[in-house]
């Protein structure tokens, strides 16, 4: 099997070695596309790797039939639309530190250009002028920068920031009193840092509670004569509002790395001489490129071959160590809701897993997404995989619900899962066993040692002498061969169950002889 990966953006070559050089991946760079193009050839591919640049649409996403993962070779995921890549079952992962350094970088570079001029005067100069009364700048020492979003670069701008001598203001709304104080720095409300900062630079993702967070109101709160950097994205900082703030004299500069509509040739704001600007350059270095573009490698790599990713973006991320343990019950969880499709009757209405024994430990959640796409693959088709099992089953209404146990009953480990209907409530547990794999050990209130594997037959009948036989002749007359019987019973010629394995696919139709007999109640098909 080979997997074809897409890179639609400009990425580095040293990066992407561990693409290149995975086996059974085949690696394609196109960064001229439009959008028209890449809708097209996206149904071949079953990985997309992006910068910035690409704009991953629902649109495309909807078109793109075999992908399974987009790869984001930097920080921000504002040009991916996630709800369609979570519906379409498509995981998105980004590489979340590479480009940290750079960014920060990048700000204070901006930073100390708007506090000195720089490009103005460079441009000036450029143009055959020596004129040193219009360049005029101001020192950062003792003075005010505010930092808003205080994540990974927003605390490396702060750290650099006060090597400048500078007081530094913070908000993020994790930022504690404590970490504040660990990091030198005062912190406080958005609107106490927009109050008292000369300098404001913001660091948080565009996010629909961070689109135009510094719009009038805001400036209209901010000290005369402050200064603007935005080296995060464009849409946090209301551009319209910053042109007026800038003509009104309330702000007396701007540095710009990133903006609304990108690429910004023709922007309003490049025609102010307060605004200095660079084209999205926060991560573009040697290290930064190299960093992000080999994570997001890794990454792929890792989630075509194993199904697993260490920074995806629309699953919660469980730690490598967490997910090594809990990777041989991925099978077993499966199989678990597998077979309830088959037995249960009527609308799925709700879903309790519940963990117990050792599993209890660990971040069970990818097992839940996993039994809830056992439970709706069965329906929904193979489009059904961890990324949107969750969210398929939310919009089916059906409840998942997560419980952890102490009741181990007797085994190391046990996973359980109960199907509710309108009509019925219906149970199955499994336990992986010491060198011997997967086991289903429970069916409803009946306990059973079963492989869960292969075609089965599953039949509930009253307990009494001969039906074991009447049910092997009866399927030996279909040329049916048992391969292993296991039958549970709640008192001794009560109901109980029978759990036949069978050597090949059954059709419904030849079983019904069985369903003729007497003693038998039900008799299901099960496919795992
Ligand atoms: N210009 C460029 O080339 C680059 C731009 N970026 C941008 O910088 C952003 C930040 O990157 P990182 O620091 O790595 O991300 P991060 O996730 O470490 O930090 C973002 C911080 O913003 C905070 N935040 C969220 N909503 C907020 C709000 N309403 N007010 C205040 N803080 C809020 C979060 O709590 C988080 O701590 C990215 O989302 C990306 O858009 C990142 C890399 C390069
Ligand atoms: O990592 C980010 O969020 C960035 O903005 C960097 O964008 P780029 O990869 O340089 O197009």
């Amino acid at each position: 099997m080979t997997y074809k990966v897409l890179i639609s953006d400009p990425l580095s070559e040293d990066g992407i070695q561990p693409l290149r050089a995975a086996e059974g991946i085949e690696v394609d760079v196109q960064t001229d596309l439009s959008a028209d193009e890449l809708a097209e050839k996206i149904g071949s591919y079953d990985a997309l790797l992006v910068r910035s640049q690409t704009k991953v649409t629902r649109d495309i996403i909807s078109q793109a039939k075999n992908l399974k993962i987009i790869g984001r070779a930097g920080v921000g995921v504002d040009n991916i639309d996630l709800s369609a890549a979570t519906e379409y079952g498509v995981i998105v992962v980004n590489a979340p530190d590479g480009n940290t350094n750079s960014a920060a970088e990048h700000t204070v570079a901006m930073l100390m250009s708007l506090a000195r001029n720089i490009p103005q005067a460079f441009l000036s100069l450029k143009n055959k002028k020596w004129d040193r009364k219009t360049h005029v700048g101001v020192e950062l020492k003792g003075k005010t920068l505010g930092v808003i979003g205080m994540g990974r670069i927003g605390v490396e701008v702060a750290m650099r920031a006060k090597g400048q001598r500078m007081k530094v203001i913070g908000y993020d709304p994790f930022l504690t009193k404590d970490r504040a104080e660990k990091l030198g720095i005062d912190y406080g409300t958005v609107e106490d840092v927009i109050k008292v900062a000369d300098f404001i630079t913001v660091h948080t993702p565009l996010l629909k509670e961070t689109k135009h967070m510094i719009n009038k109101a805001a400036f209209d709160k901010m000290k005369d004569g402050v200064q603007i950097i935005n080296c995060a994205r464009g849409g946090i900082i209301d551009e319209d509002a910053l042109y007026d703030a800038i003509k009104d004299g309330k702000v007396a500069g701007a540095a710009l790395d990133v903006f609304e509509e990108e690429p910004a040739t023709d922007h309003c704001l490049l025609d102010l001489p307060e605004v200095i600007a660079t084209p999205h350059l926060g991560a573009s270095t040697v290290e930064a490129q190299e960093n992000v573009a080999i994570d997001v490698s890794h990454d792929v790599v890792r989630y075509l071959t194993e199904g697993v990713a260490r920074n995806p973006v629309n699953l919660p991320s469980v730690p490598k160590e967490i997910l090594n343990k809990i990777e041989p019950y991925f099978n077993l969880s499966e199989k678990l809701g597998t077979f309830l499709t088959h037995v249960c009757e009527g609308v799925i209405e709700e879903i309790n897993v519940s963990y117990s024994g050792e599993l209890t430990e660990f971040e069970v959640g990818p097992l839940t997404r996993n039994t809830v796409k056992g439970l709706l693959k069965r329906h929904l088709g193979d489009h059904v995989n961890d990324v949107n099992a969750s969210y398929l089953a939310e919009k089916r209404g059906i409840e998942v619900n997560e419980h952890k146990s102490s009741q181990t009953k007797g085994f190391t480990n046990l996973l359980k899962v109960e199907v509710k209907t309108k009509s019925s409530t219906r149970t199955v547990a499994g336990t992986l066993l010491n060198g011997l794999g997967p086991r289903i050990v429970q069916v409803d209130n009946y306990s059973v040692d079963v492989i869960p594997d292969g075609h089965m037959i599953f039949v509930n009948h009253t307990d009494q002498p001969g039906v074991i036989g009447k049910v092997g002749s009866s399927l030996a007359e279909k040329n049916i061969n048992i391969a292993a019987m296991q039958v549970g019973r709640s008192d001794v010629g009560g109901e109980a169950i029978m759990i036949l394995t069978v050597d090949k696919h059954v059709e419904d139709e030849d079983l019904n002889l069985l369903r003729d007999l007497e003693e038998i109640h039900g008799v299901t098909v099960i496919e795992l």
